[in-house]
């Protein structure tokens, strides 16, 4: 494999005390990221995450061990080569004034040329790119102050597609955003690391997201521990579960999502039917305390069809006649009643 754009040997992340101890957040950390592929970094509230973008990003220090990008030492390279190597975005609201979203994204060029320098032609290309990259040319007359949370998140985006660097790392830049925009967010950093071979990291509490659209997870444990894997291998050897799982809060390897209802089911049924109306219809069972068996000698049995979009749940209790009905919530009552 090509050399990481970013690598950390034996870092230690954290915080110096007043009292000259540490605080120490994430230690032995040797990590990798390179070019074209997007790694999610995630970890329950309080792991280290953003004490770990920050010490990356070169705004904190390291308290031991170091971290090189391209191959130099992140702590020999000066702010101004740093910002050509380097984009940042971060979640809290930078005010940038009455700006327009054409001069926001144009402010990723002050790496290349100063504060006060002209864009040359090179430059307004690569704004013009970053601008269409994310979709935000539509708007590019707009000022920053008039748009929604989601088409400014692109904007910052854009800022730093602008600034034309290998690496991206976004602190939770899916925050504040309804699911549509998150989905498009992701979607889009996804396609920046494969078509454009940028090496995105991002930091996300969007554990379904994550898992669909990263290509390897960074895993942030509480004890500082940081696991490192594809996020199919994190859900299958355990170590996605055993970061988040709480009491009444626990990961369900057949959907691939949290489940927040009760380990031990009230009563077993057996369930077949089209694979779709039988996820919709567990879901439904499971919030009941319902488990659905895997054999199918249970004292109930559901079956579920679709027939020119009327679908039907066929309840077959083994004591009594068998009954029909057309809603979840006609299963629901049934299922009540045959449970009392
Ligand atoms: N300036 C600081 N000095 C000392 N400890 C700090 C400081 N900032 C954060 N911490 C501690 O470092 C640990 C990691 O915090 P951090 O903000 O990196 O976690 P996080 O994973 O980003 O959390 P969240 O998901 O809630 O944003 C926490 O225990 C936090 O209290």
């Amino acid at each position: 494999m090509n050399q990481p754009v970013i690598k950390t040997i034996d870092l230690s992340v954290g915080y110096r005390l007043k009292n000259k101890a540490a605080k120490i957040v994430g230690t032995s950390l040797n990590l990798e990221l390179h070019k074209g592929e997007m790694v999610c970094l995630l970890g329950p509230n309080g792991a280290g995450k953003s004490t770990l973008m920050r010490t990356l990003s070169g705004l904190q220090p390291t308290l031991t061990g170091s971290v090189e990008i391209n191959g130099i030492p992140l702590s020999t390279i000066d702010a101004a080569a740093l910002a050509r190597q380097l984009s940042l975005v971060l979640t809290e609201r930078i005010e940038v004034g009455n700006l327009s979203v054409q001069e926001v994204v144009a402010l990723g060029r002050i790496p290349y040329t100063g504060w006060l320098g002209k864009l040359s032609d090179t430059d307004k290309q690569k704004v013009e790119w970053a601008l269409e990259a994310t979709e935000t040319s539509v708007f590019r007359s707009q000022k920053m102050n008039n748009l929604s949370d989601g088409e400014r998140q692109k904007v910052m985006l854009a800022r730093a597609l602008a600034q034309d660097t290998d690496l991206i790392l976004l602190d939770e830049p899916t925050a504040h955003l309804d699911l549509p925009s998150r989905v498009e967010i992701m979607q889009l950093l996804h396609n920046l690391a494969r078509q454009h071979q940028k090496a995105i990291l991002l930091s996300t509490h969007e554990l379904d997201l994550a898992l669909q659209a990263a290509d390897r997870l960074w895993l942030m444990k509480k004890n500082g521990a940081l696991m490192v894997g594809t996020p199919e291998d994190m859900v299958l050897n355990g170590s996605f579960e055993d970061a988040f799982a709480r009491p009444g809060f626990y990961f369900d390897k057949n959907s691939g999502g949290f489940n927040i209802h009760r380990h031990s089911p009230i009563a077993e049924v057996a369930l077949s039917g089209p694979q779709h109306l039988v996820f919709w219809t567990r879901r439904a069972l499971q919030r009941e305390g319902i488990s659905v068996a895997s054999h199918s000698d249970c004292s109930l049995q559901i079956t579920v069809s679709e027939k020119q979009d009327h679908i039907t749940w066929k309840l077959m209790p083994d004591s009594k006649d068998s009954l029909h009905t057309t809603s979840i919530a006609g299963l629901l009552m049934e299922i009540r009643r045959f449970l009392s």
